[in-house]
């Protein structure tokens, strides 16, 4: 096999976007998904693998910004539309795009590279951490009842077509990003990927609904769902498909979820992702009847070593020097010395004694603070060398909020 890497050009986009459909089984999207994401390809941060006239293996970089614990806004390239053609599987064509996209990235001076994967097995030996989880709920809403703050009663609810409500629920979200690790700023035209819905992928459901929460005539909330009716022997039984909320004030988010547990009609509500530490948790009586799931989501892989752990900050004040393993970007491996407080830190090299052993990636999945390096280290992929390192740095690198991520790229 004699294969080629090249730059996606625009005149390329059939034939290597059917090559990321075909590697996904064949399934065309519909044409306003597809437009939308080429619309939003990064075209020269993606790549095509030819062999003679056939794309055979595609990858593309987002140039994203995500949030790190103390707020920062850190550049991250946001790895998409992974593919090989069934017939050149297994005969290293990801590899290869992986080592030309991590020399990329690198050339570009992102410290971070970051992926939502379709199996959580296949990018570890490239250096990427399962940082962040989320967690599914379906919601008895039959049975659970919600314990809502003061305030909730105050705030007013208003249904909203989606389009129409799309920049005010914008300006929440933009509020929401900061507060969260592994949040990505919204790069221009993705404001319309939480509004995509397809006639077609509807499954008996209805069209996306907005419902707004809006407290002091300011919008502070809002959610995107769609009803799912059905209708059985003893009665109705439908449900809410909740596709994304957020909010302002714990009494806004309290409002929401007290709305879409009350749709009539319907005695369920299921959401595919919420932050593991999500309030919901704690407003309901009946936790067991929300069916929490929980799953890998964002991986991060860092890039450059000591750009990454200085961008961001530290619950605790830490000084320990890492020994890191980086086979597949060796220029990370070796010493570095993390020393960081809540206001900032610092990440260089040295040739000090190591404090702790580990691979890059397990720094990457503890990086956004939502993995320990304590449970890592009880698995035995950490290995502390100096007594109290460890408690040291899983203490530093924790955070007081899950980091997590609402959609998927
Ligand atoms: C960020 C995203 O876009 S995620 C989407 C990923 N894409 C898909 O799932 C679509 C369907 N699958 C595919 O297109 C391909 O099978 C891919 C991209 C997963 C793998 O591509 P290939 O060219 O077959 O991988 P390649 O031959 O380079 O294998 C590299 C290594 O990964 C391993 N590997 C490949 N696929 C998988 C997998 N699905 N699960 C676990 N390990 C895997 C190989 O065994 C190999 O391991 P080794 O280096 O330790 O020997």
């Amino acid at each position: 096999m004699t294969t080629e890497i090249r730059v996606l050009r625009q005149a390329d986009w059939d034939v290597w976007y059917g090559t990321v459909e075909l590697a996904f089984g064949g399934v065309a999207e519909a044409p306003e998904e597809a437009a939308l994401w080429r619309e939003l390809t990064p075209f020269e941060r993606s790549i095509g693998v030819w062999d003679g006239p056939e794309v055979v293996g595609t990858t593309g970089a987002f140039a994203f910004r995500i949030t790190v614990p103390g707020g920062a806004a850190v550049p991250a390239a946001g790895v998409t539309m992974v593919g090989v053609r069934p017939t050149h599987r297994r005969r290293g064509v990801l590899r290869a795009m992986m080592r030309r996209q991590l020399d990329d990235v690198r050339a570009w001076g992102e410290p971070v590279a970051v992926l939502t994967a379709s199996e959580a097995g296949i990018y570890g030996r490239f250096g990427y951490g399962i940082a962040t989880h989320n967690m599914r709920v379906a919601v008895d809403t039959t049975r659970v009842r919600l314990a809502v703050p003061g305030g909730t009663d105050e705030v007013r609810l208003r249904l909203s077509k989606p389009d129409e409500a799309r920049d005010a629920c914008e300006a929440v979200y933009a509020r929401r990003v900061a507060a969260r690790p592994g949040m990505l700023e919204r790069l221009p035209g993705w404001a319309a990927l939480p509004l995509l819905d397809p006639a077609g992928q509807r499954a008996g459901a209805s069209p996306l609904q907005c419902v707004l929460a809006e407290a002091g005539g300011e919008v502070v909330g809002y959610a995107r769902y769609a009803m799912n009716p059905e209708w059985t022997p003893a009665g109705p039984n439908g449900t809410v498909r909740l596709r994304d909320v957020e909010a302002l004030t714990p009494a806004a988010y309290a409002a929401l979820w007290r709305y879409l547990c009350g749709i009539d009609l319907t005695s369920r509500v299921t959401c595919f992702s919420l932050p593991v530490d999500d309030p919901l948790l704690h407003l309901v009586g009946d936790v067991r009847r929300c069916e929490p799931a929980v799953r890998d989501q964002l991986h991060v892989r860092l890039v450059d070593v000591g750009a990454a752990l200085a961008a961001r900050t530290y619950r605790t004040p830490v000084d320990v020097v890492f020994e890191v393993a980086d086979d597949f970007c060796p220029w990370n491996a070796g010493r570095w010395r993390l020393t960081g407080d809540p206001k900032g830190a610092s990440c260089e090299r040295t040739e000090d004694a190591a404090d702790l052993l580990l691979s890059v990636r397990e720094l990457g999945a503890a990086y956004l603070g939502g993995v320990s390096l304590a449970a890592l280290a009880a698995a035995g992929r950490v290995t502390e060398v100096r007594e109290g390192a460890l408690e040291e740095a899983a203490t530093a690198f924790g955070g007081s909020v899950a980091p997590w991520l609402p959609h998927g790229f």
